[in-house]
């Protein structure tokens, strides 16, 4: 009998979001409390379902979650997987390959040119050509003594905002903001409440409750963060901190590193270029303890993602894009892009190029150049110079970054 076809993928009605949640725990190893359970529930009952069945046995499930993602110079509709789980008992059957094929399908369907995950383990997506688009780095700052900086810090005052007003207050400042790096999406209020504002969190450790901090009236920038405290190990773990200049910037890092009954601080992902790293004059007070990719993507539709960014520089090129799932995306395309906006479009000319789709995903937003990726062997360079071209035309301000999990 043919395992890899001995399922069905369709949609999981609303009255079957409770079975596709006790197949995610199951495969996630959780058992999350009550109130996070109806969290879960209240955003599947807002998202795309995709269910596997083995005849009525739901035994693979994934959410489709619709999003706008800010790319260079715009946004793109964008769909995000989250919540994959297959049963153990049907596991390497094809199962989470045929729930990928019907995630295309609604991508196509809705228009949605990219998909985007954060993955369990590094290894599983990039087969279905996902490439890491964002990327981190774990800052632990030792706040013994006071931050050292360089720079003088905003002598605006701080304060703190009541976690209930923190939608109204906060978010309008977080969605004028957010655009200016590619990498990051909508936070609706729910996510608000949900994700960053819970009075518990899932990874806290005996953290205490988030608290917001915010500079100046109008906002300049805040932080989120929670704290444990206790000498000589008092934490505080920044979750978020966005602020319009380097002198804000310096006040809510000087602040999080003046938190009495506390000695360090551990702030994870954050953007790899962060002033901060620069700014502090003492690289041995904040340290990089770590640092990994965020957020990858898959390119479904190439053609729109490439023509939905801005570009830096005039580059005419062919590229000749390898994609074994998406027939549509493979072959040679002509590039030909300009400051004012870009066309991609089929071609018969030699490449200059010749690139997998994942490696595309991770130059589309700029997270990795082309020349990287050539020197690593994975991008062909047919033409001298092309690679650099390429770079030019993708180049961005600021690195793509994502604080959104989901
Ligand atoms: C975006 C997110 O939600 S990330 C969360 C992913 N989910 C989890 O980690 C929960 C626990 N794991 C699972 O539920 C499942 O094992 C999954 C979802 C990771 C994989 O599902 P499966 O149905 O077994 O995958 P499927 O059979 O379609 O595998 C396709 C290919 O990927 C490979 N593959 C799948 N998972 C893995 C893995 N974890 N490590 C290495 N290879 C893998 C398979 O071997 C197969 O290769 P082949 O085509 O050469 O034979």
């Amino acid at each position: 009998m043919d395992h890899r076809s001995a399922f069905e993928v369709r949609e999981v009605p609303e009255s079957q979001i409770d079975r596709a949640l006790d197949l995610a725990y199951l495969a996630f190893h959780e058992k999350p409390p009550d109130d996070r359970r109806k969290q879960h529930h209240e955003q599947l009952r807002e998202s795309g379902r995709i269910g596997a069945y083995d005849g009525d046995s739901l035994v693979g499930f994934a959410e489709a979650l619709p999003f706008d993602l800010s790319v260079p110079g715009g946004e793109l509709p964008c769909m995000g997987l989250s919540f994959v789980a297959v049963a153990p008992t049907h596991r390497r059957r094809g199962v989470l390959s045929g729930m990928i094929a019907d995630l295309h399908r609604r991508c196509a369907a809705e228009g949605r040119p990219i998909a985007a995950l954060w993955a369990s383990e590094d290894i599983i997506y990039g087969r279905f050509g996902f490439g890491a688009a964002t990327d981190g780095v774990n800052v632990e700052i030792d706040s013994r003594t006071p931050l050292r900086l360089r720079i003088d810090a905003d002598d605006r005052p701080l304060r703190l905002v009541d976690p209930a007003d923190v939608p109204a207050l906060i978010g309008p400042y977080y969605e004028a903001t957010r655009t200016a790096r590619a990498g990051r999406f909508e936070r609706t209020e729910t996510r608000w409440r949900n994700e960053w504002l819970a009075a518990t969190d899932e990874d806290d450790g005996g953290l205490g409750p988030p608290r917001v901090v915010a500079l100046g009236d109008p906002i300049a920038g805040y932080a989120v963060y929670r704290t444990k405290g206790g000498d000589p190990h008092g934490l505080v773990r920044l979750d978020e901190l966005e602020a319009d200049t380097p002198a804000a910037a310096a006040a809510l890092w000087r602040y999080l590193a003046s938190i009495d009954l506390t000695a360090t601080v551990r702030a994870w992902g954050r953007p790899s270029d962060d002033p901060l790293l620069l700014f502090a004059a003492d690289r041995d007070q904040v340290r990089v303890v770590g640092g990994a990719p965020l957020l990858r993507v898959r390119l479904v539709d190439v053609r729109a993602a490439m023509e939905g960014r801005s570009w830096a520089a005039a580059a005419d090129l062919v590229l000749d894009v390898r994609d074994g799932l998406r027939p549509e995306n493979a072959g040679r395309h002509r590039l030909t892009a300009t400051p004012e906006g870009c066309t991609y479009r089929p071609a018969d000319g030699p490449a200059d190029l010749t690139v997998d789709v994942r490696d595309l995903a991770s130059c589309h937003m700029g997270c990795v150049t082309a020349g990287a990726l050539v020197r690593a062997g994975l991008i062909g360079e047919h033409t001298p110079g092309a690679a650099a071209a390429l770079d030019a035309a993708l180049r961005t301000d600021l690195r793509p970054h994502t604080v959104e999990t989901f």
